[in-house]
C-alpha cells in the first residue's frame, strides 16, 4: 500500500476501514456516487493472452497512431476496429450505471484473438465517447488485456486530455486527476494496520491530543449554555460530561515550548510594530486619555500579585475595552503571548461581539487574530486568538467539559453587578476552581461601587476603583421634558397603542381601582414630590401621569422635537420588549417626519434578533439622515454606538419574577434600578456631549432601588435545581448555600419538593429519566 504522509494517516494500531482516501481530487466523491463505466472480462470468455510479438506490434501501432506517421497502419486499425465493434455488445458509454450508481460491472464481449491494435482503436472510440458524455467521470476496465496495454492506453488517454491510473487489477480513466491509491478498487478491500516508528507514534499521539483538545475548546465546548437571562427554564445538561486535556508527552513538550517561544516572539514583534506605526501611535494617544489607562500599572501589578481582584469602573472609564487589552499586551510584551489565554465574559451577545471588534481594531488587527469572540452558534476565533470575548453562558458551557479551564490564564467577568442567573452561577463554579488552579487569575469588573460584596465573597479580594469618563450628558426628567416641550399629558393620550389584536394590553393601562405593582411603587414618591417651580400645565400633566404606560405618544413627540430642533446625532430609545418596540415602530413609521426614510433611519435591537441584525445599530447612516434605535436593555451596558447623542429612557425593563398564582415565573415590566438608569444615560456622551431624557419624574428615580434584585432571588428555583443535578454539582441546597446571595432555604426546599412531586427528582434528589429530559 502506498504510504501517505505520516500525519495524515490514522494513528497506528487503528484499523483503516473503508474510508475515502484523502488524495482523491479536490473534492472527495464517495465511490457509490461517482458515475462510472466498468468494463470487465466475461468470466466465461477468457481474454486473449498477449504474445510478445503482438505486444510489440501494438506498441508500434500506437506510436504510429500517435505520430500520424503511418497511414496504412492507421487504416488497418480502423478496419480492425470496425470488425471488433460488431462483437462488442456493450460499449463503455452505453453501459448501465445502476440507479444507485453502484459498482455494477458490465461485461465486454471480446473476440478471441482480438489484436492489441483492435483494442487501442476500440479504446480511442470509447474514450472519445466518454469525453463527450458529461454525465460520466470515470471509465473502469478490469480486463487483463487492458492492464497489459496500460502504457499505451495511458499515452492515448493523456493525448486526449484524460487521466489514467492502474490500480492493482483495474485500469481507470478519468476526467479529473486520480489519487495514487483507491481503496474501493483494491481487490483485497483492505483493513490494514500501519506500522510506524515509536518516535513518530509519540508525535502523532501528541498532535492528535492537541487537535482534539483544540476542537473541544473551540467547537464542542463552545456551544452556548442555554440559561437565558430572562428565562431560567433551559437546561445546563450536556452529554459531553467533564473532561480534562491529556498532558503532552515530555519529549514533545520541549519541542512545543520552542514553538510557543518563537510564536510569542512573533506576537511581541507584531505588537511593537503596530504600536510604533502612525495609526498605532494615534490609537495609543486616545487610549491614554481614558481613566483606565492611568491605572494600567497599578492594575497589572495587582493582577500579578493577587489571584482575584475586583475592578469597579464607572461608565466610560475603559474597563471593558482596556483591561482585557492591558493583560494581553503585557503578556505579549513579556514573551508569553502564545501561552496566555484570556477569556472575558459579557452578559450579552451584542456586547461580546462589538467589544471584540473594537479591541481588535484598537490593536490594528482583524477580528479573529489575537482577539476573537464566541457567542451562541457563532464566533470568530483562530488558533492565535489569545483574548476571547464570550457570553457568560459560553464560559459555563466550557466549564461543563473542562472543569479546570485548562490552558486559560485569566478569566475576566464583566458587568458582574447585573447579577443574572448565569453570572451568579458562574461565580460559584469559578470560586470552586481557584484552589485547584492557583495560577489562574480571576478579574471581576463592575460598573458600580458595589464591589465590597464581591470582594467579601472572594475572601476580601483587592478592590480597585477607576473613575468614569463621559462627555457631559444633560439629564432631563419628565417634569423638565414637559416644561421644555410644552407637551400636555392627559389620562387618554398616555394609553399605548399595541394594535387591534392586543386591546387587552391597552385596557390594562386604564386607571384602575387596584393599582398595579408599578403604579403603587411610585405613589409615595409622587405624593412627597414638589413640582411648585414648574408651570401649571406641567403640574397638571404630572398629576395625571400614568406610570403603567410606556408613553408611545410622548416618545413620538420627543423624537420629532429632537429631529426638528436638536443638533445632529443618533437617538437610542430604551423600551421593555419586542411588543412595545414593534408597536412603537409601526406608529413612528406612520409619522410624516419619523417615517420618512430620507430623513430618519429607524432600527430595532432586541435579544431575539440575529447578531448580524443587532449589529446594524452600529452603522452610521448617510449624511442628513438621523438614526433612531429602539432597543431593550441589551443595549444598556458595554456597548458604544459612536453617533449616539440622545438617549430616551422609559425607566422600565422586563424582569423575570415569580407568579405565585400560577406557581411559575413570568416576564413582566418593572422599574429599573439606579445603576441601570446610569448605564442607559452612559450610552450618550461616550464620544461627544449628549442628552438623556428619562420619561419619569426625578422623585421616581430617587426612589429606584440602587441595584436590581439578583435573578437567583426573584425567580423560581426548579430549573436551577435541575441544572445543578445535571452538572453533578452535588447537593442542591449545599451548592446554592455557596452563592453570593443564597436564596431562602425554604424556597430551595419548595423547589426540590415540587420536582419530586412531578417526578423529575427521586427521593434521593437524583435526577429521574424525566428530570434528565429523556
Ligand atoms: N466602538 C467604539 N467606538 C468609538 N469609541 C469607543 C468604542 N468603544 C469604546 N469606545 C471609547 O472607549 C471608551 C471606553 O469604552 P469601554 O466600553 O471600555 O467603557 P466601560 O468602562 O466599559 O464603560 P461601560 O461600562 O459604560 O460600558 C468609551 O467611552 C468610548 O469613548
Amino acid at each position: 500500500m502506498p504510504l501517505v504522509s505520516p500525519l495524515s494517516q490514522v494513528p497506528p494500531k487503528l484499523v483503516m476501514k473503508d474510508r475515502p482516501p484523502r488524495s482523491y481530487g479536490a473534492v472527495y466523491v464517495p465511490p457509490h456516487h461517482r458515475l462510472r463505466s466498468v468494463i470487465a472480462s466475461r468470466a466465461s470468455i477468457p481474454s486473449v493472452p498477449h504474445s510478445p510479438t503482438l505486444k510489440n506490434q501494438q506498441q508500434q501501432n500506437n506510436n504510429n497512431n500517435n505520430n500520424n506517421n503511418n497511414n496504412s497502419h492507421h487504416d488497418k486499425n480502423n478496419n480492425d476496429n470496425n470488425r471488433s465493434l460488431k462483437y462488442n455488445s456493450v460499449s463503455a458509454y452505453s453501459d448501465g450505471v445502476s440507479k444507485e450508481g453502484s459498482d455494477r460491472e458490465l461485461d465486454t464481449w471480446l473476440l478471441p484473438g482480438a489484436s492489441p491494435s483492435n483494442n487501442m482503436e476500440e479504446w480511442r472510440r470509447k474514450l472519445t465517447a466518454f469525453l463527450r458524455d458529461k454525465s460520466k467521470q470515470e471509465l473502469i476496465s478490469r480486463e487483463k488485456k487492458d492492464r497489459c496495454d496500460f502504457e499505451q492506453l495511458s499515452a492515448l488517454a493523456t493525448s486526449m486530455g484524460l487521466y489514467s491510473h492502474l490500480y492493482a487489477k483495474v485500469v481507470v480513466f478519468s476526467k479529473v486527476p486520480l489519487p495514487n491509491y483507491r481503496f474501493d478498487l483494491d481487490d483485497r478491500r483492505p483493513q490494514r494496520e500501519v506500522t510506524l516508528s515509536p518516535g513518530l507514534l509519540r508525535g502523532i499521539d501528541y498532535y492528535l491530543g492537541e487537535y482534539l483538545s483544540q476542537k473541544y475548546r473551540s467547537k464542542g465546548s463552545f456551544v452556548d449554555l442555554s440559561i437565558s437571562r430572562s428565562s431560567s427554564s433551559s437546561s445546563l445538561a450536556t452529554e459531553e460530561g467533564l473532561f480534562e486535556q491529556p498532558d503532552p508527552p515530555v519529549s514533545s513538550k520541549s519541542v512545543m515550548d520552542k514553538i510557543l517561544w518563537r510564536r510569542s516572539l512573533q506576537l511581541r514583534d507584531q505588537q511593537q510594530a503596530w504600536q510604533e506605526s502612525p495609526d498605532g501611535r494615534k490609537m495609543l494617544e486616545f487610549r491614554r486619555s481614558l481613566p483606565a489607562y492611568k491605572e494600567k500599572d497599578n492594575l497589572l501589578t495587582a493582577i500579578s500579585q493577587n489571584q482575584v481582584i475586583i475592578i469597579s469602573g464607572q461608565t466610560g472609564c475603559g474597563k471593558t475595552t482596556q483591561i482585557p487589552q492591558f493583560i494581553l499586551e503585557s503578556e505579549i510584551e513579556s514573551v508569553r503571548g502564545a501561552v496566555c489565554s484570556v477569556i472575558c465574559t459579557q452578559p450579552r451577545r451584542i456586547s461580546a461581539i462589538s467589544v471584540s471588534e473594537r479591541v481588535a481594531w484598537e490593536r490594528g488587527e482583524k477580528l479573529g487574530e489575537s482577539v476573537g469572540y464566541k457567542v451562541r452558534l457563532e464566533g470568530m476565533k483562530g488558533k492565535d486568538t489569545h483574548l476571547l470575548f464570550c457570553t457568560t453562558g459560553i464560559l459555563l458551557r466550557r466549564l461543563l467539559v473542562d472543569k479546570n479551564l485548562k490552558g486559560v490564564t485569566h478569566v475576566i467577568v464583566d458587568e458582574i453587578h447585573e447579577r443574572g442567573m448565569n453570572e451568579d452561577f458562574l461565580l460559584i463554579v469559578l470560586k470552586d476552581i481557584l484552589p485547584r488552579r492557583p495560577e489562574l487569575k480571576l478579574i471581576l469588573m463592575s460598573a458600580t461601587l458595589d464591589a465590597e460584596l464581591f470582594s467579601s465573597y472572594f475572601g476580601g479580594a483587592m478592590i480597585i476603583h477607576i473613575p468614569g469618563f463621559t462627555y457631559p450628558v444633560r439629564t432631563h426628567f419628565l417634569e423638565n421634558i414637559l416644561e421644555m416641550t410644552g407637551y400636555r399629558l392627559t389620562p387618554f393620550n398616555q394609553i399605548d397603542d399595541y394594535g387591534q389584536e392586543k386591546t387587552w394590553k391597552m385596557s390594562k393601562q386604564a386607571p384602575r381601582k387596584r393599582k398595579s405593582q408599578i403604579a403603587s411603587a411610585v405613589e409615595d414618591a409622587l405624593r412627597a414630590a414638589n413640582f411648585k417651580e414648574y408651570s401649571c400645565q406641567t403640574q397638571e400633566s404630572l398629576s395625571c401621569w400614568n406610570p403603567d404606560c410606556i408613553g408611545f405618544n410622548l416618545i413620538e413627540y420627543l423624537l420629532s422635537h429632537i429631529c426638528e430642533q436638536e443638533r445632529p446625532g443618533a437617538v437610542l430609545v430604551f423600551m421593555t420588549g419586542w411588543d412595545d418596540i414593534n408597536s412603537l415602530k409601526d406608529k413612528l413609521q406612520a409619522h410624516p417626519i419619523l417615517g420618512d426614510s430620507s430623513r430618519v433611519l429607524l432600527l430595532t435591537c432586541h435579544g431575539s434578533m440575529a447578531s448580524s441584525e443587532q449589529s446594524l445599530i452600529f452603522d452610521e447612516p448617510e449624511g442628513g439622515v438621523r438614526k433612531i434605535v429602539l432597543a431593550t436593555n441589551i443595549a444598556e451596558t458595554s456597548i458604544t454606538i459612536n453617533d449616539v447623542v440622545f438617549v430616551i429612557d422609559c425607566g422600565k425593563a422586563k424582569e423575570t419574577s415569580y407568579d405565585a398564582l400560577n406557581n411559575t415565573s413570568c416576564l413582566l415590566p418593572s422599574w429599573i434600578s439606579k445603576v441601570s438608569a446610569q448605564q442607559r444615560r452612559g450610552r450618550a456622551g461616550r464620544v461627544q456631549p449628549g442628552e438623556c431624557y428619562h420619561l419619569y419624574p426625578r422623585c421616581i428615580y430617587d426612589a429606584f432601588a440602587e441595584y436590581q434584585l439578583p435573578e437567583i432571588l426573584r425567580t423560581p428555583l426548579q430549573s436551577l435545581c435541575l441544572q445543578i443535578k445535571s452538572l453533578n454539582l452535588g447537593s442542591i441546597s449545599e451548592f446554592l448555600s455557596r452563592a453570593l446571595q443564597s436564596p431562602e432555604l425554604l424556597a430551595v426546599q419548595n423547589a426540590i419538593e415540587y420536582l419530586k412531586i412531578i417526578g423529575a427528582l427521586d427521593q434521593n434528589e437524583d435526577l429521574t429519566a424525566l428530570g434528565k429530559g429523556k
